[in-house]
């Protein structure tokens, strides 16, 4: 439900739910179960039976969302030049080696047989950024836990790729998750680019891994991303969208990301 029309390029659009009413009153439930390490950096409150980090409720988190190759490691290291931001770009370099594994490769080359492996490391992977105590008041991270499971392992699994009892196990793992442990978004933004675009940054990147992926892949992508965070009818969508149309070149993005700076930091 797009709810703002902004000046120039970007749009805020509200999520169905806020995740705000499901933060505030919570407390650790399964404590026997979680090791002295993680209750460390965790504290009990009132009621939901979540687990909730220490200082959650002053901090922000911004998700950047968006396409393969959509620019957002490009937005990412335009931000971590500001003081007070902490950010975590995605943990790619652990999907393409995991104690001498590739996962990110072996799913690409056979799907079927790799998308869980790999879906279960990212899962895993994106969780313990979630969780990770925050370092400063402001946390920008690239993609989420949300964006793994709504678009990848979806796709994956409507493309046919995915055996149901893997889907079911993942999904049940998401699930757990979700319910279980506090993972506070404050807003997402999400650069929106059309899979053309895409295409062709992917290819002028050159990943090794990626260089099987045509564009149809992306355009599968770029729709389960427009279904989930532009016309909200397909997943809940855990914090207001702010929108940023990222088809155009570094220069012109750059004033973009600037002329949306207080938008972004002053999310919360
Ligand atoms: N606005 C832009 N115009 C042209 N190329 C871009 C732009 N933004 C990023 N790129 C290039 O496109 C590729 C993918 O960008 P990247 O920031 O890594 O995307 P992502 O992190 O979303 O995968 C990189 O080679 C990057 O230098
Ligand atoms: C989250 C997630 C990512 N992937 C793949 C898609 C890309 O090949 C890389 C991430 O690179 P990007 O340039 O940051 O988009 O990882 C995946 O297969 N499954 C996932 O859940």
């Amino acid at each position: 439900m797009i709810v703002n029309s902004f000046k120039g390029l970007c749009r805020v659009v509200l999520p169905l739910y806020s995740h705000k009413s499901l933060s505030t009153n919570i407390l650790v439930r399964h404590r026997a179960a979680l090791g002295k390490h993680l209750l460390g950096h965790w504290r009990s409150s009132t009621s939901h039976g979540k687990l909730v980090r220490n200082g959650e409720g002053k901090k922000s988190v911004i998700c950047l969302e968006g396409n393969i190759a959509s620019g957002k490691t490009t937005c990412l290291e335009y931000f971590s030049k500001t003081s007070d931001i902490e950010v975590l770009t995605e943990p790619v370099s652990k999907w393409r080696n995991v104690q001498g594994c590739n996962p990110l490769g072996l799913m690409y080359q056979d799907p079927t047989r790799w998308g869980l492996t790999l879906q279960t490391y990212v899962q895993l992977t994106m969780l313990d950024q979630h969780v990770s105590p925050m370092t400063a008041p402001i946390r920008m991270m690239e993609r989420s836990i949300y964006s793994a499971k709504y678009i990848f392992v979806e796709n994956l699994y409507k493309s046919g790729k995915m055996p149901e009892v893997d889907f079911a196990v993942l999904s049940e793992w998401f699930e757990w998750i979700i319910k279980n442990i506090s993972l506070p978004v404050d807003l997402i933004v999400y650069l929106q680019t059309s899979p053309q675009t895409c295409h062709e940054r992917l290819k002028q990147r050159c990943r090794e891994e990626e260089k099987v992926i045509p564009l149809e892949y992306l355009e599968s992508i770029h729709n389960l991303y427009e279904d989930w965070l532009i016309h909200q009818k397909s997943f809940h969508v855990p914090a207001p969208v702010l929108v940023i149309p990222a088809d155009h070149d570094l220069k012109k993005m750059l004033h973009q990301f600037e002329e949306n700076r207080e938008k972004i930091l002053m999310a919360r």
